[in-house]
């Protein structure tokens, strides 16, 4: 959460003219109802299911997918990822991260945490986002400079 995976895409997605969606977006778009809103009338695990289905209905050719950064939790959203995509994984800090995502209250899995409640969800995760197929640091780097290095990786 807050790596900068939606930020990242949308700019990339410009500079390459690739179409580029949201998996968060997806689901509100569907759900009517913002995901903070939907945690608390369906709960997570029915918002993992709706991740899976972005995925199985999204997935094509010059696109940028985006994801929220609980996707990989399911076995089977990493199995649909590995087969109908390449992965990127946006690194951050964890000090990064909780500077950015300060004043933010839409991340429901956020709200009330301290920094070691949050450390341990990424623990929980990091081996799933480190089986990416390319890793790149975003702490203290502009979007800019993310991008340029994501535009020379991308082969078009
Ligand atoms: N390289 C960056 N430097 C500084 N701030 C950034 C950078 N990338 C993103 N941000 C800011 O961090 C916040 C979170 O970014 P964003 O929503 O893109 O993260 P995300 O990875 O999509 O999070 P989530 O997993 O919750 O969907 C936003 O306010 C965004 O403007
Ligand atoms: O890391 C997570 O589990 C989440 C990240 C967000 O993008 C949203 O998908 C949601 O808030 C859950
Ligand atoms: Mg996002």
């Amino acid at each position: 959460m807050g790596s900068g995976k939606t930020t990242i895409g949308q700019a990339l997605a410009k500079e390459l003219s690739f179409n580029v969606i949201d998996t968060d977006q997806w689901i509100e778009e569907q759900e009517k109802q913002r995901i903070s809103e939907l945690f608390q009338t369906k709960g997570e695990p029915y918002f993992r299911k709706q991740e899976t289905k972005a995925l199985e209905t999204i997935a094509g050719q010059r696109l940028i997918i985006t994801t929220g950064g609980g996707i990989v939790i399911k076995e089977e959203n990493r199995q649909l990822m590995k087969e109908k995509g390449n992965i990127i994984y946006l690194k951050c800090d964890i000090e990064e991260i909780l500077r950015r995502l300060q004043d933010d209250e839409t991340r429901p899995l956020l709200q009330g945490k301290d920094k070691a409640k949050i450390e341990q969800l990424f623990l929980a995760r990091k081996a799933f986002y480190e089986d990416a197929d390319i890793i790149i640091d975003t702490t203290g780097r502009t979007v800019n400079d993310i991008i340029n290095e994501l535009k020379m990786l991308i082969v078009q």
